[in-house]
This record gives C-alpha cells, sequence and structure tokens, in this order.
C-alpha cells in the first residue's frame, strides 16, 4: 500500500486536542492510516529571507510531522494577505471584504513553491499525496514543474462560489487552471461541484468525460463532491471521559432553572454571529415567555486577530451582547453568556449535551463540524435541537435540523421558538435521522471515499 502525505498549512499533533475542522478531522484521518503529515509549524520567523524557512521532522505516534516555519514576510502576504485577505471573503461570497494587492499574490505563489521544493525532498515514487485547503490550490502545479509524477489529490474545506464571484479575483484563470494539476478534486458539497463544472465550461471551455471527469488545458481533471464527517464513536467516547461529564453536571447545575442554548464559533464572519444574536434579541422580543428561561451560551473562539475583517466582527459582536444584556437582563438572568476563547475539545461533548438547542447558522460554511458534534452528543431518550443555516455545507446531509435563513432574522427566532417548544416525539425521531446519517458518513467514510477514488484514478491512468 502507498504512504499517505497530507499537507495542508495548519497541522496539528494527532495525539493532542485542535480547534478547527481541518485539524481535527486530519489528525483523526492520520492517526489510523499512519503516514506523513506536512504543514507550517506555526512559527513565524521576523527577519527571516522570504522563499525560504527551516524544517522541522518529528515523529508523533505512527504520523512523522514535516513542519515548515515561514519568514514575517511571506507569511504576511501569503497567509493574512491573500488566503484570508482575497480567498477565503470571496469563496465565502464576501467580495465586499476582499483586498487584492499584487504583492499578496506574490508572497502566496512563492510560499507554494517554497512548500514544494521542501516536500520533493521527502517523497518517495510512490506516495499518495493528499492536498487540502485554499492556501494550496497552486501546490501541485508547483510540484509538477519539479517533476513530481505522483497520484496528487486535493480537498477544498471551504465553499466553491458561483463563477461570476470566482471572476472577481483578478488571477482567477491562473487559480481555477492549477486544479488540473491534480489528479482529483474533492468538494465538501454538490453545489460547490455544481459552481466548479459551471466555471470551467465557461472560462476554460472544458468538456466533461465520462461522469465526474473535465478536461481543459490538456489535462483531465477528476471532480466529485465528499462532505467531511466526523469520527462519530470517538467523540461519544469523549463523551463519556471525565472532562466531559464533569462539564455537563456543572453546566446543568448552574443553569438548572434555564432552557440552554449553544453556540461554538469560530469568531469569524462567515459563521454570522451578529445576525444570531439579532434573531435571539427577536426571539425574546415576539415570545417573552423566554425572558428568565432561555440563554444563549455562545463561544466565540479567537480567529486570524490580524486581519481587519475579524477584529471588526469582534467589535460588533460585543457591542451587541452587551446592548441585549443591557436591554433584557437583570439580577437574576443574563440572556446572553459570551465566552471570546476556545473551549477545550475535550469539554464539548459535556457542554452539548447539557444543550437543548444548537445554534449553527452561518452566513456560508463549507461544512460545519459542530453540527455534527452537537447531534452525536445528545442523549439519544432527551436529545437537544439542531437550528442549522441552509448555508452550511452540513444543511446537504442534515435535512431533519430546523434548516433557516441567518438573513431573516424572524424567521430564524421563528425557528428557534419551534427548537425550545419541540415535543419530545419529534425530537426523538428528529436526531435518531441526524445521527444515523453522520454515523454513515462519518469521517473515516470521507477519507476511505477519496482515496479510494484517488487510488483509482491512479490504476485508470
Ligand atoms: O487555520 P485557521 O486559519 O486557524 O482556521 C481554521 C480552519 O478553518 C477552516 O475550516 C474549514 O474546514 C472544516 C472541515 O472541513 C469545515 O467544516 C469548515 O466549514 C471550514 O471552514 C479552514 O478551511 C481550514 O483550512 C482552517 O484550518
Ligand atoms: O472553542 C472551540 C471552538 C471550536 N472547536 C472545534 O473546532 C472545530 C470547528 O470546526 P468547524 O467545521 O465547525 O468550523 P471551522 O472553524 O473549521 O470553520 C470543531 O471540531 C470544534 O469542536 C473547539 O474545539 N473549541
Amino acid at each position: 500500500m502507498s504512504r499517505l502525505v497530507v499537507v495542508s498549512n495548519r497541522l496539528a499533533d494527532p495525539r493532542k486536542p485542535a480547534a478547527g475542522g481541518l485539524a481535527v478531522a486530519l489528525g483523526e484521518t492520520l492517526k489510523r492510516t499512519g503516514g506523513v503529515w506536512f504543514g507550517w509549524s506555526g512559527k513565524v520567523v521576523e527577519d527571516g529571507t522570504p522563499g525560504e524557512g527551516a524544517l522541522h521532522v518529528s515523529q508523533a505516534g505512527s504520523v512523522t510531522l514535516a513542519e515548515l516555519d515561514l519568514c514575517a514576510e511571506d507569511h504576511d502576504a501569503y497567509y493574512r494577505g491573500y488566503a484570508n485577505g482575497v480567498l477565503w471573503p470571496v469563496f465565502h461570497y464576501r467580495l465586499d471584504l476582499a483586498h487584492f494587492e499584487s504583492g499578496h499574490l506574490g508572497g502566496y505563489r512563492r510560499v507554494n513553491q517554497l512548500f514544494a521544493r521542501k516536500l520533493m525532498a521527502l517523497l518517495k515514487p510512490d506516495d499518495l499525496i493528499w492536498i487540502h485547503d485554499y492556501h494550496l490550490i497552486p501546490l501541485a502545479a508547483e510540484l509538477r514543474a519539479m517533476g513530481c509524477g505522483n497520484r496528487i489529490g486535493f480537498f477544498l474545506h471551504i465553499p466553491l462560489p458561483p463563477q461570476q464571484i470566482l471572476a472577481a479575483i483578478p488571477s482567477h484563470e491562473w487559480l481555477m487552471r492549477a486544479l488540473f494539476a491534480y489528479d482529483l478534486v474533492g468538494f465538501q458539497t454538490e453545489a460547490d461541484l455544481l459552481h466548479f463544472s459551471h466555471y470551467v465550461k465557461a472560462e476554460a471551455t472544458a468538456e466533461t468525460v465520462g461522469v465526474s471527469q473535465f478536461r481543459a488545458f490538456n489535462s483531465t481533471v477528476q471532480a466529485k463532491a465528499f462532505p467531511i464527517g466526523i469520527d462519530v464513536e470517538d467523540f461519544q467516547r469523549l463523551g463519556c471521559a471525565r472532562e466531559a461529564r464533569e462539564t455537563f453536571e456543572t453546566t446543568r447545575k448552574e443553569y438548572s432553572r434555564r432552557r440552554l442554548l449553544i453556540g461554538v464559533d469560530r469568531l469569524d464572519y462567515s459563521k454570522g454571529l451578529p445576525h444570531r444574536i439579532r434573531a435571539f434579541r427577536e426571539l425574546l422580543q415576539q415570545y417573552p415567555e423566554n425572558r428568565h428561561s432561555a440563554t444563549l451560551l455562545q463561544v466565540a473562539s479567537p480567529s486570524r486577530e490580524d486581519v481587519d475583517a475579524y477584529a471588526d466582527i469582534q467589535r460588533e459582536l460585543e457591542s451587541l451582547c452587551g446592548s441585549i444584556n443591557g436591554d433584557y437582563g437583570d439580577f437574576e438572568w443574563m440572556p446572553i453568556r459570551y465566552m471570546h476563547r476556545t473551549v477545550a475539545r475535550k469539554r464539548l461533548p459535556g457542554l452539548y449535551r447539557a444543550c437543548a438547542v444548537a445554534l449553527v447558522t452561518p452566513l456560508r460554511d463549507g461544512m460545519n463540524l459542530v453540527a455534527k458534534e452537537f447531534v452525536a452528543a445528545q442523549d439519544e431518550e432527551d436529545p437537544g435541537v439542531l437550528v442549522l443555516s441552509r448555508f452550511a455545507g452540513a444543511a446537504e446531509q442534515m435535512k431533519e435540523a430546523l434548516l433557516v435563513n441567518p438573513y431573516d432574522t424572524h424567521g430564524t427566532a421563528q425557528a428557534i421558538q419551534h427548537a425550545l417548544q419541540m415535543p419530545l416525539e419529534e425530537r426523538k425521531e428528529r436526531h435518531a435521522a441526524l445521527l444515523a446519517r453522520i454515523r454513515e458518513f462519518d469521517v473515516h467514510w470521507w477519507c476511505r471515499s477519496f482515496l479510494q477514488t484517488l487510488e483509482q484514478s491512479r490504476s485508470e491512468a
């Protein structure tokens, strides 16, 4: 069997807990398969030379970690400037937040070339290479230019927007052409795949070959949707451990007279946090019976704080929470408990289980693993209800949640009220259907089906 080489910007020791869906999912995948995990070390070297970086190789159980340092100039242009200042907002349909600067694109290309050079030195001819996410779209093209003949797959963890939005990126042709250096490109949803298909047909006169192959630029790439999942059993085991049980008990005790709602998100404008808070205010306004009983626990995990748009969203969120607590709260009850910190993963199952309703209401999200974790953590005899944005990738698979349009404040408030009032039988039915689906399409299904398809593209070739 081929060795698996996973490449992503963010990596984490798979033996330790991680925040952020990609690190969590890849850690769980690699713990099983073993192999190499190559990525940025998380270290930024002040005064380092652009295009250079030290590589640190270490062993973490069955996984070899290969971690690359980046100099401050490269990191700023590649991660903050291009990946999170252009690709993240545009791919989340937020052209208004994108800042196009040619220097950032230069840094993005330089870091992808550096990744390619350092990775080439570690590769064996039979390795199966799996590259992840928007930070590294051109990596396969750089590797090919250096003579790499291995099978290379790519998975995009974030949405792919419609052609007209993608085309606003000044270098969109170059970026999308780079996808044709892969053997297989995976998306989170059928909607993303459709956008890819429209784009390559309209902008690159691509032809479809067979069911899921696209031919353009003298290359053929296979493209398919592989919705990412979680390790349901592992998450449920985590829920039985001491820390999760303690969290459950203390939360239940502390809020014994309340109905709890939970939100767990990175503090990111794509997560729709201000919209959610406004819908919660509307709930208190329209359905006053919830005053003094409903409490929203909102975890907002710090993220990308050096990008301006993230500082803006933090200010907006904090001012909204403050104004609702000021308007509605009293000595006995505060409507919102807002935490600007990362909650340890081992505590999350207990927190989710203590809550009657989860609010997962992004304006746009690749998948959203929190939605799946909330379902996995519930007591099957008395489950909580998931209120889920129709614009999260998870909505394609999780139709038994209460699907909402987060831009519709009134409709979202109505759905929250429905969730709080839902009879036990209906909760159990919806939960059982959701649990069955996240079990069937778990993280191991995701990994297996992607890698089998990539392997098959090898035998076809
Ligand atoms: O690495 P950061 O800049 O700190 O950001 C954390 C990760 O955020 C994004 O996660 C996405 O992947 C999840 C798993 O597939 C998916 O459920 C979620 O909808 C996505 O937003 C990003 O794509 C990762 O690269 C980041 O590491
Ligand atoms: O305080 C926090 C916030 C998030 N997470 C984890 O980070 C991941 C977030 O993934 P998701 O797909 O929901 O969104 P992303 O942050 O990747 O966009 C989930 O596994 C969460 O359990 C965590 O452990 N602690």
